[in-house]
């Protein structure tokens, strides 16, 4: 297994080495990519179990800004170091708030950043996932678990509610009554009734979760990043419209591929049986 060079590594991804720029530590995230054009953000806050601050959502926030518009980059994985993905946003920092001050400054607006990434994010969730932390990977595409990742929406337990989403796309993912139950009862559920429930989508040993994340989102930033961008946008339509409405939109986005140069080349590559060079446009 190949081990990153220099970036503080608790896990080797072992299909590629790190490159050396657009690498950088803030205080609460180690960000780096991977000379397959993949982004990693590595949550980092041992102390309380990556609970999600402020600082930590700007560092992120700042992460996926620079991966966007990257060129080199066509996918990112966000996971957590240490026995936790992120146990939620940062109660100690919200303790002191009040209403006017919550609704006043709109918070947690600009938290929602992850879901309105161009490019495609995978979640490695490699442990908790409570409150904010399992928020934040549902705002990503696609969500791979370690066998020994919990998700949970404890927030009741606190007497309040998830605020980023949290009883929206829980319950599309798992369905009404999983969705009640985790948020009324607090109650979390391990990874394997995660896979059952349909909330991630691959359970792995946790040694093996970044490699497999890896792969995937490997796989990804090989396509072309319009097309990639084109399908994410209509596979999330599928949560804001009718099927009439979904069905006819991706139609319409499979028409205007074929005003892209990927998709002639996508296709001739085929024809010509050779691997596609895609040139995003
Ligand atoms: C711009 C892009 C950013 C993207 C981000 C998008 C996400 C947006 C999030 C927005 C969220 C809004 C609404 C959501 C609200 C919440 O999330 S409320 C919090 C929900 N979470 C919880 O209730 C879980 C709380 N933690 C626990 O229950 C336990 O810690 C545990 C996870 C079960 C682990 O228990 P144990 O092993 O016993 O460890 P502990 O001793 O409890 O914890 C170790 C230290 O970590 C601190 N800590 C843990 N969780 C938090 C937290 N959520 N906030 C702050 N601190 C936390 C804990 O206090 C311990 O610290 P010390 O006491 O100092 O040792």
């Amino acid at each position: 297994m190949l081990r990153k060079a220099t970036v503080r590594l608790t896990r080797p991804i072992a299909a590629r080495s790190l490159t050396s720029e657009n690498r950088w530590s803030g205080d609460f995230i180690h960000v780096s990519h991977t000379d397959a054009k993949v982004g990693l953000i590595e949550l980092d806050r041992p102390k309380a179990l990556n609970a999600l601050c402020d600082g930590l959502m700007l560092e992120v926030a700042k992460a996926l800004d620079e991966f966007d518009a990257d060129k080199s980059i066509g996918a990112v994985i966000i996971t957590g170091r240490g026995r936790a993905f992120a146990a939620g946003a940062d109660i100690k920092e919200m303790l002191p708030l009040n209403y006017a001050q919550v609704a006043g400054g709109d918070f947690l607006a600009h938290w929602g950043r992850v879901s309105k990434n161009t490019k495609p994010v995978l979640a490695a969730v490699n442990g908790f996932a409570f409150g904010g932390g399992c928020e934040l990977a549902m705002m990503c595409d696609i969500m791979y678990a370690s066998d020994k990742a919990v998700f949970g929406q404890p927030e009741i337990k606190l007497g309040t509610i998830p605020g980023a989403g949290g009883t929206q796309r829980l319950t599309r993912a798992v369905g009404k009554s999983l969705a009640m139950e985790m948020c009324l009862s607090g109650e979390p559920i391990k990874a394997d009734q995660a896979l059952v429930a349909g909330l991630v989508s691959k359970v792995v040993p946790g040694d093996q979760l970044l490699d497999e994340a890896h792969k995937t989102a490997a796989k990804i930033a090989e396509m072309s990043q319009l097309t990639t961008a084109i399908c994410k946008e209509a596979v999330n339509v599928a949560f804001e419209s009718t099927l009439a409405e979904g069905v006819r939109f991706e139609r319409r986005m499979f028409h205007a591929t074929f005003g892209t140069e990927d998709r002639r080349e996508g296709m001739s590559a085929f024809a010509e049986k050779r691997k596609a060079n895609f040139k995003d446009c």
